[in-house]
């Protein structure tokens, strides 16, 4: 197989032809039930597999929450590997969501799980925490680099609980949250069309001004839909860097399966307004 070309390239060109719409893959328990299934590998498997039908062909991300499959044990992980397997073959760039962060050592094993080419969960980009020092991702930096694949590094999360270590001010003056950006920036230097190493920033946040989101990167923005962010949000939040914005929707396009075609609707108004927030090109 020829190496995959880096990352951000992949990204900015499926952006450029589908559109920036991430959709989560999040079965919770609560969504199996509403979709009918029983809350076991058989119901996983089952919505995995509709959400990858209903639109890993037409979206330019899918972005599978691995603690959903892992609550399963070894069968809800196989399921995991298929999903991303099938998705990828569909057409879609997939993120894992695995939030993983760890000491250098082991990070460089979690790493080696996710975005090694080998590797049976390989994903065209995972998430990790910077929270153990940014320095402690290296060996995922280097080996998502060295195999075509990405970091999404959470640096601004949607959630209100963030704000307590990522806007901490360092001795420095600087947040914990900008310098987090800043590494980012650093590492995408003259990367063209997009450097590979994206960060996590809320769609949920509100104005972010005072932050230099200028990473040349991706920044994958969750909180559209059930977290109360909406596309036409985008703008404010993320100003000039929007271009580079892949928002993410889980519940809100998820809650219109099973059907298929209620899916694919769903997906395709978000993208929609996405693109009349943000523009196209
Ligand atoms: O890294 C993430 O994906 C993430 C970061 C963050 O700051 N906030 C956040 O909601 N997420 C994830 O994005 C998805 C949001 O799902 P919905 O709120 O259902 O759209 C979930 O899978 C979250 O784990």
């Amino acid at each position: 197989m020829s190496p995959l070309e880096p990352f951000g390239t992949r990204l900015r060109h499926a952006m450029d032809e589908r559109g920036p719409l991430c959709v989560g893959i999040d079965p919770h328990a609560s969504l199996l039930a509403e979709w009918g299934l029983n809350d076991d590998v058989t119901g996983l498997e089952r919505f995995s597999r509709t959400v990858v039908e209903a639109v890993a062909d037409r979206v330019a991300v899918l972005k599978p929450q691995s603690a959903f499959f892992e609550r399963f044990g070894s069968r809800g992980v196989a399921v995991l590997e298929r999903t991303v397997r099938e998705a990828r073959a569909a057409g879609a760039l997939v993120v894992m969501d695995a939030k993983r962060g760890d000491i250098g050592s082991t990070m460089a094993a979690y790493a080696e799980s996710f975005l090694h080419k080998d590797a049976p969960l390989f994903s065209d980009a995972l998430t990790v925490s910077p929270y153990l020092g940014y320095g402690s991702l290296k060996p995922a930096v280097e080996l998502a680099r060295d195999n075509g694949a990405g970091l999404f590094v959470l640096a601004l999360t949607s959630n209100p609980e963030g704000a307590e270590v990522q806007h901490a001010l360092r001795p420095d003056g600087r947040s914990v949250g900008a310098t987090v950006l800043a590494h980012l920036a650093a590492e995408n230097a003259g990367q063209r069309p997009l450097g590979s190493f994206g960060a996590v920033v809320g769609a949920t946040l509100g104005d972010l001004s005072s932050y230099d989101l200028d990473i040349n990167g991706p920044l994958l923005a969750p909180g559209i839909g059930a977290q109360g962010a909406s596309a036409a949000d985008l703008p404010a939040v993320f100003g000039g860097a929007v271009r580079n914005v892949v928002p993410n929707v889980s519940r809100g396009v998820l809650r219109h399966g099973p059907d298929i075609a209620a899916l694919r609707e769903s997906a395709r108004r978000f993208a929609d307004e996405i693109r009349a927030a943000v523009g196209s090109g």
